[in-house]
């Protein structure tokens, strides 16, 4: 667009040429046209036309404008469509390499798949023949079944019919039963007749046994048990031990003194590796025979620390002889059940300075004292002792705990107050046969004696010579008793001290007794031991005698088995082991009643008790 007018002047006249805008061909162009100057219409015309020439220049120079506007569009979008172009070309080059790739890509694709169709396929293929081998396999079992199921069916229908016919049957049949029964219970019971006079033809025979094998073993056994060397004994120069054993031989036991060598013969020898459960073993028939109501004593003796109580308590890892006694009669009574009906009691009693105490009562500083039963069946018995009925384990737990409070209780230094006194656990047993109405009593003692070192030799003064006294006196008085029995004396001095008179009952008639002397294996402690095993020796060495000679020794003797451990007013033991008959030269304390000759002896018979005279007629060992 070129929007000049132009004017020409010629002569008056100006000759205009105007643009115009030709649409057609879109360009300018110009209209001449002659118009009177001078004039006063051409010359409003001119100004006119002026003006208008303004307007359009005005006009002119905003297109203009806008032609460099565009024109710099027109370079913009020219640059932003090279740098498309070229973006197109990088687009292009890039899509021809996807392509490339994508094409290889299913070619790879198409590859695997076209692999694993046939892969597929060959798998198909094995595995549907497998499958129509299967079938055919299949095929042949359903043919083969066919006969089973047919003969399957046929029984069904022949048990449906059985079971129709079952409850007659079975009416039929309980009838049957019922008096077969009938015929069968009626021959039990003969039977049971039968065998019941067999039990106790066979119980008379077990008891004649069991008698004839006390009178050949004798009821009164003396073991030995040595305790080991302690871990603090061991490092000491005492450690080295006197005593050595018999490998042949374990009722041997070889003491070196003084350069001799002294040899002991006793039931039994424990060597100090001997376990708890190695003495029980040799203690439970004497345990049990109290079940078929014997009477039965267990004493611990020897000299303090030598291992009493080890053996009779234990410690609570290893129980000793009281525990397992228990639980052992426990286990028997409930393999004995239904036929026996058993009750098991339990009584703790201390011997202190011939004073009895109750350790199970509520008052354990109580004396007590012993009585014979006003019920006139000449049985003794202490007034006030509490029994404890136990039923289990931890029933006898319970007991044990509480004799052991009530003994802490009564004194101000347990250990050394258990070492002078005596400590008796009494377990009675009461069995009752369902079958037979029969009825046994039995007494089980188990008794940790005082330490029956020679205190007199030391000096001891007041309450300490009480205690000695004491204690020498009982240990005296038991021996003198186990002496008189042995020896089938016809006067046994019970009544010597508490504790002989207490077990009184357990003591005489069929009783048995385990005399286990406690020897410690230290040098130092070697006069002890030889005393503890010479009493043990003596004890032992009556039963070699005959009865008759026996008796015939009691006449003519003063001898005594009673313990060499010096009493307070006799001279020390000579340490060689000697015959019954000539203990008595060593000194020996002897009581007044087996000192007694036979014409105070029969008054003091005169005074025992009746049960006691019964038992002395039917001979001492013999029921
Ligand atoms: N066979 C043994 N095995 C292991 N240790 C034992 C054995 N015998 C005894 N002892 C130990 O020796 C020590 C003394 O034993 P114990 O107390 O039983 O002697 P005691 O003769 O009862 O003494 P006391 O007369 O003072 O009561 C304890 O420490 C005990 O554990």
């Amino acid at each position: 667009i070129c929007p000049y007018l132009y004017k020409l002047k010629l002569n008056s006249k100006t000759l205009l040429i105007k643009p115009t805008w030709d649409q057609r061909w879109f360009h300018l162009q110009y209209v001449t046209q002659t118009v009177e100057v001078e004039s006063a219409d051409s010359q409003k015309a001119v100004a006119e036309m002026q003006s208008k020439n303004a307007i359009l220049q005005e006009q002119l120079t905003v297109q203009r404008q806008l032609l460099r506007e565009l024109e710099t569009q027109l370079h913009e979008s020219q640059r932003t469509c090279a740098q498309l172009r070229t973006q197109i070309l990088v687009y292009e080059g890039e899509m021809e390499r996807a392509q490339g790739q994508l094409e290889a890509e299913m070619q790879n694709l198409e590859e695997e798949k076209n692999r694993v169709i046939e892969e597929a396929f060959i798998r198909a293929e094995s595995e549907m023949k497998a499958v129509h081998e299967n079938l055919a396999g299949v095929r042949m079992n359903l043919l083969s079944l066919q006969p089973a199921l047919r003969t399957l069916t046929c029984d069904y229908n022949c048990l449906k019919r059985q079971v129709q016919e079952f409850p007659f049957m079975l009416d039929k049949a309980i009838t049957e039963a019922k008096q077969e029964i009938c015929q069968v219970i009626s021959e039990v019971s003969s039977t049971n007749q039968e065998l019941l006079r067999k039990y106790k033809r066979e119980m008379n025979l077990r008891k004649k046994c069991h008698n004839e094998l006390v009178r050949l073993k004798g009821n009164i056994r003396v073991f030995c048990r040595v305790r080991p060397v302690s871990q603090e004994e061991q490092d000491s120069a005492d450690a080295k031990t006197m005593l050595s054993f018999d490998s042949d031989d374990d009722a041997i036991l070889y003491l070196s003194n003084k350069g001799k060598i002294m040899t002991f013969e006793l039931d039994k020898v424990f060597p100090p590796h001997a376990t708890q459960e190695e003495v029980f073993q040799e203690v439970q028939s004497l345990v049990t025979s109290c079940i078929d109501g014997f009477n039965v004593c267990i004493f611990a003796y020897g000299q303090t620390g030598s291992g009493k109580t080890y053996t009779m308590e234990g410690v609570a890892d290893d129980p000793g002889i009281n525990q397992r006694a228990l639980r052992l009669l426990f286990s028997e009574v409930t393999d004995k059940a239904p036929d026996w009906d058993y009750k098991i009691t339990v009584s703790m009693v201390e011997i202190y300075n011939e004073t009895l105490r109750n350790l199970l009562g509520d008052t354990p500083t109580e004396k007590l004292d012993i009585k014979m039963n006003p019920d006139g069946s000449g049985q003794l018995y202490v007034p006030g002792l509490t029994e404890f009925t136990v039923q289990s384990p931890e029933d006898i737990n319970r007991v044990f705990e509480l004799g052991h409070m009530n003994r802490a209780t009564a004194c101000t230094n347990l250990n050394e107050h258990s070492s002078r006194s005596h400590a008796l656990l009494i377990i009675t047993v009461c069995g009752f046969n369902t079958a037979t109405g029969n009825r046994t009593q039995g007494k089980l003692n188990l008794v940790d004696l005082a330490g029956s070192e020679r205190i007199g030799k030391s000096g001891a003064e007041g309450s300490r010579l009480r205690e000695a006294q004491c204690i020498n006196k009982s240990l005296s008085a038991l021996g003198d008793v186990i002496n008189a029995l042995r020896s089938k004396h016809a006067h046994v001095p019970f009544r010597n001290s508490r504790l002989t008179y207490l077990l009184q009952d357990s003591l005489s008639g069929d009783s048995k007794t385990l005399m286990m002397v406690q020897v410690s294996p230290l040098p130092s402690n070697m006069s002890e031991s030889v005393c503890s095993l010479k009493f043990a020796q003596r004890v032992r060495s009556v039963e070699l005698s005959s009865a008759s000679s026996s008796s015939r020794r009691h006449e003519n003797s003063s001898t005594s088995s009673s313990p060499t451990h010096d009493s307070l007013d006799s001279p020390p033991v000579t340490p060689v082991p000697l015959p019954i008959s000539r203990a008595s030269s060593a000194g020996s304390t002897l009581s007044s009643a087996s000192r007694t000759p036979s014409s105070s002896r029969r008054r003091s018979q005169s005074q025992l008790s009746t049960g006691t005279l019964r038992t002395l007629r039917g001979g001492l060992w013999e029921t």
